[in-house]
């Protein structure tokens, strides 16, 4: 998962291969609350594992269930049966819809006390409708805060109300589904004696998502006689039985974004998405019928879909997306690349949504370029078809995942311009990694991975300095010096000396070298090698043989081979030079050889390393002759080489200059 204050991605140009889904939200929260209420362990494989799983999870643990994690994917539950919650219980549910409200119906059911919340934003999305119908039932249920919104209290610490049941309890389904999906799972509890009925007042809006429930709900044993969409009936004497394993399929909401991808990029095979087919319970596979009217061409099996680009440009749609409410957003930004203006109508529910999510999508595909017309529950898009009409963005993401998402297939346009996503770490709510699964797929335009190149001599702090560039900006890190490090203490286990005879085959370790960057940490194949590289002989060793011209060549593939998806830094000594002579940023550095002295010795001293500061500053500078001398790739800045020398900086201020002369070559407006 990418947690860095803003995502950068650079032009892509094509999409080819397959990704595997993580679960879906949907059918997971569902899964795992229907587990709870069930007497008994359901193990649940291929869950979500994400922030709105997690809040379940964590909720479900509070009121006294049992939840093992098996594996990554696999959790056990063992549930409530006719035991009663854990009480007081305080249950954070942070932005899920999927946990609040299903939750608040099953314990307004319950005996205990219990409070509801969430972030600021659930604390701004209603929960009116389903409190009027608790209420209704006789339940103690309250708000905490603003009427009609979380936070919630439920007060039946001396007992649950008698219910009542007589009469059909009335629930409004025009502002969220999720009420009526709520009563739906919570009520079996109460129907022991007598039917319960549920009507729907007003239009039901997201009806595949009450498909999902009634799924769900008959895998768990309860039986729910539908009368359209306006009447539900749950029998007396219904009893939650748990499946005893049950499996959630990947998340068609999810897909949506690749189906884009192939819709717009998908090059020979296109992509294949593993995991959720054209058979899918959820409502929004029926996003692939609108990806096809917009001319992707869309396979698909029991469990995968394979999509290719087909007309291009798109072809703009009109359609009514009631049913598809969190995929339709996709349909958003895949307008930018279509034939005429594109039009989504009834959906007035994106505004009580992560965000406000019609004014979102308004406000930030306008900053693409686009004109939109923003309607009470509508939105026009037109499109972009000329690379001049696009602009380079900062997408401002609201906390909202699928903004996030959504707008990274802005990154095919034509102006081969970058699209900056703003924290990204928000599709953490459904797809924590998100970014990487689409860079796994895509394909940057040639040249277009980002390369920033920090050279300098040794203890200039360009390793400290680069890594940290690179956890700033989410991108890969290449310790280059690292690479000859590794290559020498791999020669040096072969039982080779350093010297030119020797240079043949030290080429032919490196060139097979099974070096790993993870993190601070270097791995060789399954050996960390951090400590051993770090050793003073490993150092005059590497210096050695990297005035070897046959090693350099061999390490060369290997180093380009470091410059993926969504970029680089790289440290070293010939990175602007030789190895990315084209790269957008190269900065020298240095620090006076005093200075330089200095570092290194309190380097040592703090690992309890006796040094001489003299003699550790004479080592240097002998070391930066013979790097500066060598005749091939001396150490030099490079022409366009922009220099910092860090004698009097911090740490963080040579960080934050070089951050700076990033974002100066960066083509989106300055801030503010
Ligand atoms: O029941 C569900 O799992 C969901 C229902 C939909 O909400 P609304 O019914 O509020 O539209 C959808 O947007 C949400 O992401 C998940
Ligand atoms: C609307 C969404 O979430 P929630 O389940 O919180 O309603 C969504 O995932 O797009």
């Amino acid at each position: 998962m990418y947690t860095t204050d803003f995502l950068d991605l650079p032009a892509l140009r094509l999409a080819g291969g397959s990704v595997r889904l993580p679960g879906s939200k949907s059918i997971s929260n569902r899964v795992l609350l229907l587990a709870a209420l069930s007497e008994g362990t359901t193990e649940v494989h291929d869950l979500l594992a994400s922030d709105d799983t997690a809040v379940m999870l964590d909720a479900l643990a509070a009121i006294g269930c049992t939840v093992e994690h098996v594996d990554a994917r696999t959790v056990r539950i063992t549930g409530l049966g006719a035991r009663a919650p854990r009480s007081p219980a305080k249950l954070f549910l942070g932005n899920a819809g999927t946990a609040m409200r299903p939750l608040t119906a099953a314990l307004a059911l319950m005996l205990g006390d219990f409070t509801l919340s969430g972030v600021p934003r659930m604390h701004e999305r209603p929960i009116g409708d389903l409190v009027d119908a608790l209420r209704q039932l006789g339940c103690a249920i309250d708000y905490l805060g603003q009427p009609g919104y979380p936070p919630l209290s439920i007060a039946q610490g001396g007992g649950v109300p008698p219910l009542q049941l007589a009469a059909p309890i009335q629930v409004r389904g025009d502002v969220s589904s999720q009420f009526l999906t709520a009563l739906l799972m919570a009520l079996p509890l109460a129907a022991r004696e007598q039917d319960v009925v549920i009507e729907v007042v007003g239009e039901l809006i997201s009806k595949p998502y009450i498909e999902i429930t009634l799924a769900l709900l008959a895998r768990f044993g309860i039986a729910v006689q539908r009368q359209g969409w306006q009447r539900f009936t749950i029998a007396a004497g219904s009893r939650y039985r748990s499946p005893g394993s049950i499996h959630v399929e990947a998340d068609a909401s999810s897909a949506s974004y690749f189906i884009a991808l192939g819709a717009l990029a998908g090059s020979g095979d296109g992509v294949r998405i593993e995991g959720v087919g054209l058979d899918s319970i959820q409502g929004d596979i029926r996003f692939v019928d609108a990806a096809r009217a917009m001319g992707a061409q869309v396979d698909g099996g029991d469990n995968w879909l394979q999509v290719r680009r087909g007309s291009w440009p798109l072809k703009a749609i009109a359609l009514d997306c009631n049913h598809i409410p969190d995929a339709a957003m996709t349909l958003a930004v895949m307008a930018l690349y279509a034939d005429g203006p594109s039009l989504l109508t009834n959906i007035a529910s994106w505004r009580v949504k992560e965000t406000d999510r019609l004014a979102a999508m308004a406000c930030e595909l306008r900053k693409l370029g686009a004109t939109v017309e923003e309607g009470a529950d509508f939105l026009r898009v037109d499109p972009l078809p000329a690379a001049a009409d696009w602009r380079a963005a900062r997408i401002h993401t609201y906390d909202d995942h699928r903004i996030a998402m959504c707008f990274s297939l802005a990154a095919f346009n034509p102006a081969r311009l970058p699209v900056r996503i703003e924290d990204p770490r928000c599709v953490a709510k459904t797809f924590p990694d998100y970014f990487e699964a689409l860079f796994s797929v895509a394909q940057a335009q040639s040249g277009a991975v980002p390369v920033i190149c920090i050279d300098g001599p040794t203890a200039s702090g360009k390793g400290t300095v680069a890594s940290l560039v690179a956890q700033r900006l989410g991108y890969a890190f290449l310790d280059s010096g690292a690479l000859y490090r590794a290559t020498a203490l791999a020669a040096a286990r072969a039982g080779l000396v350093m010297e030119p005879g020797n240079e043949a085959a030290i080429a032919v370790i490196a060139r097979q070298l099974p070096i790993r960057f993870d993190g601070e940490r270097i791995w060789l194949a399954d050996e960390d090698v951090s400590e051993a590289l770090r050793l003073e002989a490993t150092g005059a060793d590497a210096s050695r043989i990297s005035a070897m011209a046959t090693v350099r060549t061999a390490l060369l593939d290997l180093q380009h081979g470091f410059a993926r998806l969504p970029g680089l830094v790289a440290d070293g000594r010939d990175m602007g030079t030789v190895i990315f002579p084209t790269a957008p940023l190269k900065v020298f550095m240095t620090a006076s050889a005093a200075c330089r002295a200095e570092r290194r010795h309190k380097q040592l001293i703090s690992k309890g390393i006796d040094a001489k500061i003299d003699s550790l500053r004479a080592d240097l500078e002998a070391r930066d002759a013979r790097d500066q001398s060598r005749a091939v790739a001396p150490l030099k800045p490079a022409q366009d080489a922009l220099l910092l020398d860090n004698s009097t900086l911090t740490i963080e201020e040579t960080v934050a200059q070089v951050l700076a002369w990033w974002q100066e070559r960066q083509p989106f407006a300055p801030v503010g």
